[in-house]
Parts: C-alpha cells; structure tokens; sequence
C-alpha cells in the first residue's frame, strides 16, 4: 500500500483484472471478501483516516482514495467531465433502475438531470410539505395509540414505514390500488443484497454469479419495475398531470431542445428517487433520534427551538429551525448516509501532483473524510456547533459532503432537508426518545451506512411526564 499525499501512479492504463486472477486474489483473502460483505468500510486502508491521497489495491483492483478537500474539488468539479460510473455501483442498481438519473453517464444522464433539475426547486419541495407532515402525523398517532409502558419499537423500522409513505404520497399521490406494503418490501429485498453484488463485481465475477437472495432481488426488480411502469401508463392514459412528481415528470422539459422524458425513462427515474430517497433520509432521522438521546441538552435546545418555530402559526416555519438543521448536517458527518463515492476516470487525469491513469477506480471515502485527524477536532465528538454559521465560513466546503459535490451533487438535498425537518417537527415535542442498553448500533456499509440491528428504543409519549 502507498500513502503519500503527492505519489505519481505508473501511466500504464488499468485494465480491469482478468475473472480468474481477480478470484485467486479473493481466494487468498477471503477474510476481505467477508468484510466487504460485512462492512466495506472495515476494508478500508487506516492512512484515508490521515492522509490526503491513498493508493491501494482493493480485491484486486488499484484503487485511489482521495481525503483531501482541494483534491476532491479538482476531481468532482474540475475534473467532472473525466469521470464516470464505477461498474461495482450500476451493476448493482441497474437492474432494479434501469439507466436514471444515478446510475447513466454522458449525454443520457445530462439530459435527465436538466429535464428533472426544475422538479426539485426550492419552491417546489416548499409544496411537499404537507405530505411530509401527513405521514409524520400519522406515526405520532401510531405511537400514541401504544401508551406509555409499550415495549421499545425499531426507530430504522419506524423512519423507513414514514419516508415510504412519504415518498409514495409525494410521488404517486394519487395511483389508487398501489399495494405500498409489498412495494416497500420488494425494494427492500432488493436494496439488502446490492452489498452481495457490489463484493461480487470488485472481484470480477461475472454479472449473472448467484449470490445470497440473487433471485428474489430479480423478482423484486421485476415487480418494482412492473408496478412503477403501470403507473406512469395510468396516468397518462387518465390525462391527468397533478402536482406530485410523477405529475411534474410527466410535464417536465428538456430546456436544451424541449424534449419530454420517455416512459421508460420516467419509469427509471421514479425508482430512483424512491431507492435513493427513503432509506438514506430514515437513516439520518434514526441517528438524530439515538444522538439527541445521548445529549439532553442538546434535544432540549431542539425541542425549545421547534416549540418558538410553532408559536405564530399553524405549524412550525421550517426555515426558522437553524439549530435543527445544524443537528442534521452534524448528525451526517458522524454517519453520512451514502460513506462512499465511487468514480471511474475515463481519461488520463492529474490530481494535484499525482498522475491517475484511465480505467482507474477513484473512492472519495466520505465517512472517513468527516471524521478525517487534519480537518476535525475531536472527529468522534457530537457538536452541532461545527456547523453554526461562522463556523461552516471558515472551513473548506469539501470537507464536509453527505449529499457529493459537482454536477452529480444529490439532486434531492433538498427534499431531504425538509423532510427530515418536518417529521423532527412533528414528532420531537410529542415524545422523549431512551437508549435500551449502553453502547451505540454499529454502523454498517451496504450501498448506505445503516445502523446494523436496527436501532431499538423507548418512545413515551411526553405529556405523561
Ligand atoms: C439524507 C438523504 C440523502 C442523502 C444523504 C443523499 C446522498 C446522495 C449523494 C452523496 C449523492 C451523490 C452520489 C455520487 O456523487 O456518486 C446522491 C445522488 C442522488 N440522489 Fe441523493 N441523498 C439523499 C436523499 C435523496 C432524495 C430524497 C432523493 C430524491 C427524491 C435523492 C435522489 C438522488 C439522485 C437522483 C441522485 C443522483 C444524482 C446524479 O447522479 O446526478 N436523494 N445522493
């Protein structure tokens, strides 16, 4: 393993490893294997945690690690147009995504990124709100109805039931006869075995190797597809657009040429923003609930802030909740959502002083770079004043990136964002949140980084106290 910030990589171009070496080199660690599996992050090399650029081979391909703020904005900024996606990730997604707004490149993805850019606006998310506080409303009702001395409930569970039902109701609000319980399990079948996937491509087996769960992912694929592809056909059989996104999709134009997205094309993209929507949003909520826990005086300063946010209307003005939203930002330092980006350069690239040839694979480790020795104090402390105002101005914006940076920057920050606000909002002054035991979930990588064994906790409702 190399680790010097201005190393020079051999010119020769990467040729991806042939099937055969690829397996004998898995053969001879199959422990990596396991913890790629297991954990990706464990695989990592110690020196991303302190270094600004890491080579190393990872089952069996070179693999450059960049930790440094300046170099990540050379590579996912400067550098954008010399990049394209890593097999390990589409492979695993396309076949439940098709080619969306996250897994295609080049002119395809260009072109669905402009076309779907508008749906996301400010003004637009601003319209989703309600929705998101109807769905939050009702897991308030679901946990009042348990009384005070119910048994502790699964808060990942909990978080994922509610950014479903919201992402649903934002989506397809009104597509009667979407069956949202085998929906969601379906996708769920199919996100938990993309870590299978992803170790499998790393070392070069072939796309069709049978893995754990391999059949019932490519019958969830097929049901999701199905399921989403009938009602994009519904609605624009019934004539009816409406403001929801599918409705915004559907009305939605190419500004470069006025072009509508296809069916198939609409299929992919709603797909998208479901897997890659509700499952990364009901992870921060999970950690925000389990931190808030361990920090009373913190969770007070919350509570008090979304109670004054409250006052003057109907419901709280979400742009009031500055200290909220600098618990969330804080929240994802800790444990970023989506730990990894993963590229590929399509042309020879320079990265400060170090040459990177084409063909190679390019990991900005996101986990580590939050919590990386040269940019953080105390890395593993909760404090939400890292990201009070004067704070954030003094630091290097690419330190900090739980939804990427550049032109693949999360086209659904924030929707995110606001929808993490709204469901603290609703349920923060209703219930006080306790640990079941010392010690905290340990935090897993497959695709997202998910607290593994779910996060199981009290939920007493607070006027009992
Ligand atoms: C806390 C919640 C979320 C986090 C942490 C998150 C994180 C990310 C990150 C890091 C990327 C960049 C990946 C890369 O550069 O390779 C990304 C891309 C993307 N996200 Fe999110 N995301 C979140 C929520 C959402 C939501 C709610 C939606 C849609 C409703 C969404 C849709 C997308 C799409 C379509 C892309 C691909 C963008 C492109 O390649 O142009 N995300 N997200």
């Amino acid at each position: 393993m190399h680790s010097t910030p201005g190393s020079t990589f051999p010119l020769s171009t990467a040729a991806p490893p042939s099937f055969k070496a690829s397996m004998a080199e898995a053969a001879a660690f199959p422990r990596l294997v396991q913890t790629v599996v297991r954990n990706m992050i464990e695989a990592w090399p110690a020196e991303v945690y302190r270094e600004s650029l890491v080579e190393a081979r990872f089952l069996g391909r070179k693999t450059v690690f960049v930790s440094d703020p300046r170099l990540i904005h050379e590579l996912l900024v400067t550098r954008a147009a010399e990049l394209g996606r890593e097999e390990f990730l589409t492979r695993s997604l396309k076949p439940a995504l098709g080619e969306g707004i996250l897994t295609s490149d080049g002119e395809r993805w260009k072109a669905q990124r402009r076309t779907a850019a508008p749906v996301f606006r400010h003004d637009r998310v601003k319209e989703f709100v309600p929705a998101m506080t109807g769905a939050a409303a009702a897991t308030r009702a679901r946990w009042n109805a348990r009384g005070a001395e119910a048994a502790p409930l699964d808060l990942l569970d909990e978080m994922m039931r509610t950014t479903f039902d919201i992402i649903v109701a934002t989506m397809m609000s009104d597509e009667a006869g979407l069956d949202v319980g085998a929906f969601g399990r379906a996708m769920n079948a199919y996100l938990d075995q993309t870590r299978w996937k992803m170790a499998l491509t790393l070392v070069g087996a072939p796309a069709w190797m049978p893995h754990p769960g391999y059949f019932r992912a490519v019958a969830a694929a097929r049901y999701l597809r199905g399921t989403v592809a009938s009602a994009v056909e519904q609605r624009r059989l019934s004539g009816r657009t409406g403001t929801d996104l599918l409705g915004l999709m559907l009305q939605a134009r190419d500004p470069e040429g006025g072009a509508a997205m296809s069916d198939a094309s609409l299929t992919d993209n709603l797909l998208t923003f479901i897997a890659a929507g509700h499952e990364t949003t009901a992870i921060t909520l999970a950690w925000t609930l389990w931190l808030l826990a361990e920090h009373p005086e913190v969770e007070a300063r919350v509570v008090e802030e979304i109670r004054a946010a409250a006052r003057t209307g109907t419901g709280p003005d979400l742009e009031a909740l500055a200290y909220t939203r600098q618990v969330i930002m804080e929240v994802m330092r800790l444990y970023p959502p989506a730990p990894l980006l993963v590229r590929k350069t399509v042309a020879e690239i320079s990265l400060g002083a170090t040459r990177i040839p084409a063909g190679r694979s390019v990991h900005v480790p996101v986990y580590a770079l939050h919590r990386h020795a040269r940019l953080w104090s105390e890395p593993g402390r909760f404090d939400p004043d890292r990201f009070a105002p004067a704070a954030c101005a003094a630091r290097d914006r690419y330190a900090y990136m739980p939804f990427g940076a550049g032109p693949r920057i999360c086209i659904g920050m924030g929707f995110a964002m606001t929808e993490c606000l709204a469901i603290l909002a609703e349920l923060l002054p209703a219930f006080r949140f306790g640990r079941t035991g010392p010690g905290r979930p340990d935090a897993r990588f497959s695709v997202t980084l998910r607290p593994h064994g779910g996060m199981r906790m009290l939920v007493t409702p607070r006027r009992l106290h």
